[in-house]
């Protein structure tokens, strides 16, 4: 079943046009890695396919429940515990302060966070744990879709891994739908099903790889021959690593 579906959208900043008929489709527990050019649209896609963004062309149909959203920056409140931060959706959502305790463990478990840091302000917690605090933050809502954008760009490699893994664990026990937007090809092969390619000059998805076996299941010499592969005999990603200045009238 197809959860989230993109038909031919379109959308201008200030004039400029910077989507042009983008169609994408994502299935049901699927991982979608988006990638392309800087500046190609890649943020402006998914701010349109959460709702964030109205696009001016096109339809948008969502038929997943809830979903939430985890970016580059965990976007933390400093003023809140690891805790606090957490359960901050079911707060909004009217959930009780008793109530919301075993769903924040539940979270921060899954996010491989200790019970002690919970009680942590961000501040106190490292580049990793505070990614880790807003991916317990998303999951704590038991979505059943997650927007990913370029979540893990400003962690070490060591880090970035440790969540892919993270993010691939969770994805297969809690069964959310992604579409994860990244720049490094990678992390694409790591972690989806598929990976859809953006045009470098704007017009629409210039094509889409499934990938062998589930997110996971490849080790290291799989996603490094799948990579060079398709740097080196795949036309489809030849200028995933352009940096689009696109300035249209
Ligand atoms: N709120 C905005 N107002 C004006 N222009 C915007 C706005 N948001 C994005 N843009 C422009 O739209 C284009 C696409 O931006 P977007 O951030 O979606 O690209 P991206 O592919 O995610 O880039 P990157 O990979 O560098 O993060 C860029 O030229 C950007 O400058």
């Amino acid at each position: 079943m197809t959860v989230l579906e993109l038909q031919r959208i379109g959308h201008s900043f200030f004039g400029r046009k910077v989507l042009d008929a983008i169609s994408l489709s994502v299935g049901a527990g699927e991982i979608v890695a988006l990638v392309g050019p800087s500046g190609s649209g890649k943020s402006t896609i998914a701010h349109i396919a959460a709702g964030v963004v109205d696009a001016r062309e096109g339809r948008v149909v969502r038929r997943y429940h809830r979903h939430t959203m985890v970016f580059q920056d965990p976007r933390l409140m400093p003023w809140a515990t690891a805790r606090d931060n957490i359960g901050f959706p079911l707060r909004l959502a009217g959930v009780r302060r008793g109530g919301r305790d075993g769903a924040i463990r539940a979270a921060a478990l899954r996010a491989g966070l200790l019970p002690e840091d919970l009680d942590k302000y961000p501040s106190e917690l490292s580049g990793g744990m505070r990614q880790r605090t807003a991916i317990a933050r998303a999951l704590v809502t038991d979505p059943d879709f997650i927007y990913f954008d370029e979540p893990f760009t400003a962690l070490d490699v060591a880090l970035k891994r440790r969540m892919q893994d993270l993010v691939i664990k969770a994805a297969a026990s809690a069964h959310f739908a992604a579409l994860f937007i990244t720049h490094d090809l990678s992390e694409a092969i790591r972690i989806s099903h598929r990976i859809l390619v953006l045009d470098a000059n704007g017009r629409g998805i210039a094509g889409a790889r499934i990938l062998p076996g589930a997110p996971g299941s490849r080790d290291d010499a799989a996603v490094f021959a799948l990579r060079q592969r398709f740097l080196t005999e795949d036309p489809l990603f030849a200028r995933i690593h352009d940096i689009d200045e696109r300035l249209r009238p």
